[in-house]
């Protein structure tokens, strides 16, 4: 008789990347993921950025000196880093691992550069979202309403949106966010197809045998 015990069906954790142009909806729709998935930790990043009215260090992102952060890739502390806007960002390695190995789903907010660094080293546990925003005009005016960045900055950050949108072919899935509703129930439903993937369930092949009667 085989072990049917639920620990022989225990599954890895998967790495679920979101990505987009800035202002389609990423971080509205990452945090009502992490509400509404039990299993699911955000990964934060390390960032050299300054700081936005009500975010909060260690949750948003741990907001650290330039002189921390080459500290941190000099010590081999990132998973991946990357230079957006001037700034650079990094996955701190650590807590990855660690929700992995206790078979949590990892959500990061990276950019394509990370998606792209993050795939060469994990291919087979990475699930890559791409979130495009409805038209060009709303995400000016997303940018806008947000209301925490100047005009320069705005104009900065539409500039590079095409940038950002040319990499859309190198991820799984595509999200066109006009309702934030569905769009978190789209992510949803890639989840739980994803947590079912044959691959991550390493140990079905025994418990299929014993089913058998092999
Ligand atoms: N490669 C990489 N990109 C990141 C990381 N954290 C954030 N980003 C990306 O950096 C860009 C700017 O992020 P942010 O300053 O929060 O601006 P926002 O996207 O407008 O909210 C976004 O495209 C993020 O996905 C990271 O750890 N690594
Ligand atoms: N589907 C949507 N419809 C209308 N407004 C949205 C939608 N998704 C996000 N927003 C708004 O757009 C702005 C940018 O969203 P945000 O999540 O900060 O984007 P990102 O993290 O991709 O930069 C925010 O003010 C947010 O409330």
């Amino acid at each position: 008789m085989s072990d049917m015990t639920e620990n022989t069906l225990q599954r890895r954790g998967l790495m679920l990347v979101l990505s987009s142009p800035s202002g389609a909806g990423k971080t509205t729709i990452s945090r009502l993921l992490l509400e509404r998935e039990a299993d699911l930790t955000l990964s934060v990043s390390a960032t050299t950025r300054k700081m936005r009215p009500g975010e909060i260090d260690g949750k948003d992102y741990f907001f650290v000196s330039p002189e921390k952060f080459a500290e941190m890739v000099k010590g081999d502390e990132l998973l991946e880093h990357a230079t957006v806007f001037d700034n650079r960002y990094g996955t701190p390695r650590a807590p990855v691992e660690q929700a992995l190995s206790n078979s949590r789903d990892v959500l990061f907010d990276i950019d394509w550069q990370g998606t792209q660094q993050v795939s060469a080293k994990a291919p087979n546990d990475i699930v890559r979202v791409f979130i495009l925003p409805p038209s060009l005009e709303e995400l000016e005016r997303r940018l806008y309403a947000r209301a925490q960045d100047s005009e320069e900055v705005v104009r900065g950050r539409m500039a590079k949106a095409a940038d950002e949108m040319s990499h859309w072919a190198e991820y799984d899935y595509i999200i066109v966010n006009n309702d934030v509703e569905q769009s978190v129930a789209d992510v949803q439903s890639i989840l739980r197809a994803e947590r079912l993937k044959r691959d991550r369930k390493p140990g079905l092949d025994g418990f299929v045998r014993g089913l058998r009667g092999a």
